[in-house]
């Protein structure tokens, strides 16, 4: 079955209109772009037809190339597409073209429209090139035109960071010539290509514009700069600095030159595994809400208008932020007036530093904080559609709060719980309602951090599901569901990460150069930096927690319980394992050594020579490898759907590197094999922490992946 199509009209004014059609994004496949050719071809030839308008069917223009084309055997060769369909038979075709840009023009479909003649879009369309997400450069001439149409400054933060900008702002660019209404859109650029038709406009290739471009001297310093900085944000990835060349390549010598270096460095970055891990990563997003025998059930989602939330400590005061930025009616309670106005202070000192930010203005400001009411009582709770718990990990408090809750909220109200670690079987005991009880686990601060793990027991009714499903869409995060235990999915994975990391030092490694091996990863702070910022007393409790239900595999350091003997805290109290300034820079501390000491002789290890001269690699593994074997009981005990969520769920709840599409993707890239092979010769030196599981054992064996998906339906573990 051929992937989309394209149809062309031509009206009364010789305006032959091209419309993309591949829903849902009117992605450019192979067959689309075989359509569009043999539109043009017609369009051109064809005497009653002077010029020609390219758009997209159902408000949406284009969302590029389509990604799961990337990596098959292509249909065309490289360079055809770019050079000899879109730049010698489009650009250079004696009939002007014209885009007219509704919803999205990404990728390829921005491409498409600046080798076209004019732009005309609406004010809210998204333009962007956002390629570089997912490992690859614009390969239809993107990195030629944009720094010719929007100048090289602006070209290179769009490509560079994948930015979006609006229809609006992309006229005040010179990106887009003219805005106009959805409504109007198709006339508006069909006129405007008949005036350059009549030379009423002037008739530009956007490949040979030079105006915009800066001279050489400036232009070697802004790309030396870029170059700088994107070494910076990720010192493992190449695709950046290729992009930066081929942009080079262009000015420097000529377009045509850049147009065909585009086209062999696009194919080559196709298939590097940086490209294929986002590629993975793009797809697996999507699929975190696709749950069987829940959003294929044709359940549709209820109307969420009001919140409440129980608790305004720092995770409940981030929830309220995160629901008012969104525009819910917010209630928040808590126990006394002097909590209660904590919380409200903390609400607004969130939003504030959107408003310093520039993200909202003081107008916005205060409208969204008119949404909130703070309170001390349950009264305004009764038209609540969904109560989320954020109070101290207590169960008989929690077990007494869903109790009230039950007696004040309306029969069919959502009872959430923001606990990372309490069974939800537990939490809802006392009432009478278990298929409303569902876990909202948000990561702090809840307002920034993209992902929500909602937990569900073998009773939290599907509806409930698809409601907090819809709820995490209109709030912006990623939602993966899991089943119920310690930990759920995300905790699962963080404690051996985090136990790994002390257990290396006890045998003899140094905390600084962990957090800069991890660091260098691509994780965007090291374990212990990490522990301090959560704050020592929280990492000691949720690891007790951990320690308590998994007992037989837990490496259990005395370093952080040492360190809070001394009240070295952390972050807070300017002193965990690090130290810190005014401005909460860390810096390292000689003093640690002390502890550590300690901590060393506690363990009763002696110095491990294998151990003190591991490589950096070696850390690396050692770290994550015990984290790949928690997610592999993670999936195989069903707490988890897919392998792919474990992915999104360590890129977004933990700082996974997205170019290395995840645990469980990167795990599989080294092979089951090479995984099971280190932890098992780990595990007879240095015990169970590091036994390999069931799951990878088998998948071992037979030197299979660990992420061919492996779907689990039934039964969560409760
Ligand atoms: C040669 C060129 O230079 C190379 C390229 O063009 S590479 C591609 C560049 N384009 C992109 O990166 C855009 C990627 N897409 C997006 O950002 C978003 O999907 C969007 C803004 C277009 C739409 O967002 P939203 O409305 O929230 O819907 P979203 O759930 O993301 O996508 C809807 C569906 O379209 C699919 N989709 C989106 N863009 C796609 C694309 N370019 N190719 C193939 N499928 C695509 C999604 O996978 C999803 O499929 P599903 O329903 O089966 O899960």
């Amino acid at each position: 079955m051929a992937r989309g199509t394209t149809a062309m009209e031509v009206r009364a004014d010789g305006v032959a209109v091209i419309t993309i059609s591949n829903p849902p994004v009117n992605a450019l496949s192979d067959d689309v772009m075989a359509s569009l050719w043999r539109n043009y071809d017609e369009a051109l030839s064809r005497n009653d037809v002077k010029a020609i308008v390219l758009t997209g069917a159902k408000g949406r223009f284009c969302g590029g190339f389509d990604i799961n084309a990337f990596g098959n055997k292509p249909k065309y060769k490289p360079g055809v597409l770019s050079i000899d369909f879109l730049t010698n038979i489009v650009e250079d075709a004696c009939k002007p073209s014209v885009a007219a840009i509704d919803g999205i023009a990404l990728g390829g479909g921005l491409e498409a429209a600046m080798v076209c003649h004019a732009r005309v879009s609406t004010p809210s369309a998204q333009l962007a090139l956002p390629e570089l997400q997912l490992g690859l450069i614009p390969g239809m001439g993107g990195t030629q035109r944009l720094p010719r149409l929007v100048g090289l400054p602006k070209a290179l933060e769009m490509m560079l960071m994948s930015k979006s900008i609006k229809g609006k702002d992309a006229h005040e660019l010179g990106l887009v010539d003219a805005i106009t209404s959805a409504n109007e859109l198709v006339s508006t650029a069909c006129s405007l290509a008949l005036d350059i038709v009549e030379q009423k406009r002037p008739w530009f290739k956007s490949l040979y514009r030079t105006d915009k471009l800066p001279n050489i001297g400036e232009m070697k310093k802004i790309l030396k700069n870029a170059r700088v900085q994107a070494k910076k944000q990720a010192a493992d990835v190449q695709h950046p600095i290729v992009c930066i060349d081929v942009i080079e390549e262009g000015i420097l010598s000529d377009p045509r030159a850049g147009l065909m270096k585009e086209v062999i460095s696009a194919k080559k970055l196709e298939y590097s595994q940086t490209s294929k891990s986002l590629r993975h990563f793009f797809f697996a997003q999507r699929a975190t809400s696709k749950i069987p025998k829940v959003t294929n059930m044709g359940l549709i989602p209820r109307k969420i208008k009001k919140a409440a939330i129980v608790g305004g400590g720092l995770m409940g005061s981030g929830i309220a932020t995160l629901f008012i930025l969104n525009n819910y009616s917010i209630v928040l309670k808590e126990v006394d007036e002097q909590f209660l106005s904590a919380g409200i202070n903390r609400i607004k000192a969130n939003l504030q530093s959107f408003v310093r930010k520039g993200q909202l203005t003081k107008l916005d400001y205060e409208k969204k904080l008119s949404l909130l009411s703070g309170v001390l009582d349950y009264e305004q709770f009764r038209d609540a559609d969904v109560v989320i718990e954020a109070v101290i990990e207590d169960l008989s408090l929690k077990q007494q709060i869903f109790s009230d809750l039950e007696k004040y909220c309306r029969h069919n109200c959502i009872f959430a719980t923001n606990t990372s670690t309490i069974n939800l079987n537990l939490i809802g005991q006392r009432t009478s309602c278990p298929d409303r009880i569902v876990g909202a686990h948000f990561f702090s601060p809840a307002h920034v951090m993209p992902l929500l793990e909602i937990v569900r027991t073998h009773q939290t009714s599907p509806q409930i599901i698809v409601d907090l499903l819809d709820v995490a869409k209109k709030i912006h995060k990623t939602p993966i569901v899991a089943g119920n235990c310690t930990g759920f999915a995300v905790n699962r994975m963080f404690f051996p990460y985090a136990q790994a990391a002390g257990f290396l030092v006890d045998h003899g490694l140094d905390v600084y150069r962990i957090d800069h091996v991890i660091t260098q990863f691509g994780m965007p702070m090291g374990p212990f930096r990490l522990g301090d910022l959560v704050g020592l007393h929280v990492a000691s409790a949720t690891g007790n927690q951990y320690l308590q239900s998994y007992p037989e595999r837990c490496y259990n350091s005395m370093l952080v319980r040492i360190l809070l003997e001394d009240n070295r805290t952390g972050e807070s109290s300017r002193r965990g394992f690090y130290v810190y300034d005014d401005r909460r820079k860390a810096t390292p501390d000689p003093d640690l050594r002390k502890y550590i000491e300690r901590s060393r002789t506690m363990a009763g290890v002696v110095q491990d020579s294998k151990l003190i001269n591991l490589s950096d690699n070696d850390i690396v593994e050692m770290i994550f490898f015990p984290v790949v074997n928690e997610a592999c009981r993670v999936l195989d005990e069903g707490i988890a759907l897919k392998a792919s969520d474990l992915d999104v769920a360590s890129i977004m709840g933990m700082g996974f590197p997205s170019y290395r599409g995840g645990v469980m993707f990167w795990a599989d890239s080294l092979s089951s094999r090479y995984v099971y092979n280190r932890l098992e010769a780990w595990s007879k030196d240095y015990g169970g922490f590091f036994k390999p599981c069931e799951y990878l054992t088998i998948r071992a064996r037979k030197d299979a992946s660990l992420v061919l998906e492996k779907l689990n339906t039934v039964p969560l573990v409760m």
